[in-house]
């Protein structure tokens, strides 16, 4: 297990760059991707780039909110199952037709949801009420004006608002996007993220691994991070501890990306890759007062391109791309919304933590009782642990130890 006492005294306060530093130097490095106009179908997950404003009401004409009868409910103030009132039916008014003529006195028309309601009607008597009848209807019960009816309007007034710029265009935004009628709509395009895993020691799962060597996790675990982010990822190749290799993937790739974001090779040992490459063009190198998630580094690649450096330990990686990445992400994807739900929760166990970083410890939040628990030691090492957990206890950098019953935040990953 991690000796927090030990790492802590590796690092003097004043050689830690606070975690909100780092934060805004990453959001500050990603650009605003470019606005395009799209199908609704293209939109998933993309953020709307301007208002849309409602060009029709919703709904667009008064309709029936049931199969049924449009009727005068003053013809109807007699009737009841012992006496039913019977009218002759003048009209079927399926839904989508378009002629529909007026309702006159003493007659009813036979319509069915989402029918248009004929004028003179001010109420629509369900079918189960009724007979059914086509010619003839007996109506077994009255209505009240007004009833089972769908005014014009009542959900979006033509002109209002509908979708603020800066939404996320989810399942049920294109809905009401298609239903004023909106074809496309203009969006930020997703940024183009690389993803680069470094390492010698990494083998492609599904390959042999020799003893010294590991499945190369990183890649795909951020690639699925940057998809779930609204990005658009590029899973390269992972590279050995070489430079020549390194610089090699880079010349290939970065024309096209807006972000490239590499794992491992960044800490304090020997065979630094990334650092070794990157460092002295545009790229600078930090320990942030976090843990797990201490060796950072980010930049613009000699001016050309936005790189951020994560450290290879795979929790360290997650926590890092959730706490920089992921918000710096949406805001260049021109999402009005860059946060993870934060909820406050009672501890139900203490812990302690490394004075002078500010600690994400994986827990597993349970909204019934609105208490943590802890899933897993604090090590970053731990994948299988972060794979059980739904949420990331924040503790602040000046406090080392909590009792249960505490309340901490916690970010919710979904
Ligand atoms: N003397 C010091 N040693 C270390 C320090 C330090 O400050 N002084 N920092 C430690 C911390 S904290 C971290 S975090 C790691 C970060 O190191 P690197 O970013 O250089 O990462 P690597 O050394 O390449 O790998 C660390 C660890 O993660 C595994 N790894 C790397 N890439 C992948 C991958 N794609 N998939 C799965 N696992 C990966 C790698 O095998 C190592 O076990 O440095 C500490 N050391
Ligand atoms: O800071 Mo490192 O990321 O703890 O393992």
């Amino acid at each position: 297990m991690l000796d927090d006492a030990y790492v802590s005294s590796l690092n003097t306060p004043s050689e830690l760059t606070p975690v909100d530093e780092h934060r805004a130097k990453v959001a500050a490095l990603l650009r605003r991707t470019p606005v395009e106009t799209r199908p609704l179908a293209d939109c998933l997950g993309l953020a709307l780039a301007t208002d849309l404003v409602a060009p029709i009401s919703l709904p667009s004409f008064d309709n029936s909110a049931m199969d049924g009868y449009a009727v005068r409910s003053v013809d109807l103030t007699e009737a009841s199952a012992e006496q039913p009132v019977e009218l002759p039916v003048a009209e079927d008014i399926p839904a989508g037709r378009v002629d529909v003529p007026p309702l006159q006195p003493g007659t009813a028309h036979r319509i069915m949801t989402g029918a248009q309601l004929p004028p003179g009607a001010d109420a629509v008597l369900p079918v189960e009420r009724t007979d059914g009848g086509t010619d003839k209807v007996r109506m077994f019960a009255g209505v009240q004006p007004g009833k089972h009816l769908r005014r014009a309007g009542e959900d979006v007034a033509h002109g209002t608002t509908v979708l603020t710029a800066g939404t996320r265009l989810g399942a049920a935004q294109l809905g009401v996007a298609a239903a004023v009628g909106a074809a496309e709509l203009p969006v930020h395009r997703a940024p183009r993220v690389l993803v680069l895993s470094t390492g010698s020691e990494l083998v492609a799962p599904g390959e042999p691994l020799q003893p010294g060597q590991i499945y190369e996790s990183n890649g795909l675990m951020l690639s699925a991070a940057v998809r779930e982010a609204g990005g658009e990822p590029t899973l390269l190749r992972f590279v050995p501890d070489d430079v020549e290799a390194f610089h090699a993937v880079l010349a290939e790739h970065v024309a096209s990306a807006d972000l490239l974001l590499t794992s491992g090779g960044v800490s304090a040992g020997a065979y630094e890759v990334v650092k070794d490459a990157l460092q002295g063009n545009g790229v600078e190198f930090s320990k942030v007062a976090m843990q797990p998630g201490m060796p950072q580094g980010c930049g613009r690649y000699r001016d050309a391109f936005a790189v951020v450096t994560l450290p290879g330990n795979p929790v360290s990686s997650m926590v890092s791309f959730e706490v920089f990445v992921r918000p710096a992400m949406l805001a260049a994807a021109g999402h009005a919304d860059t946060t993870r739900t934060v909820k406050q929760a009672a501890l139900a166990e203490p812990l302690t933590a490394p004075a002078g970083k500010q600690q994400f410890r994986r827990g597993i939040y349970d909204p019934d009782s609105g208490s943590v628990s802890l899933q897993g030691a604090p090590g970053s090492h731990l994948l299988g642990s972060l794979a059980k957990a739904n949420c990331l206890l924040t503790i602040r950098e000046d406090i080392t130890e909590l009792a249960t019953g505490s309340i901490v935040d916690v970010m919710l990953l979904d």
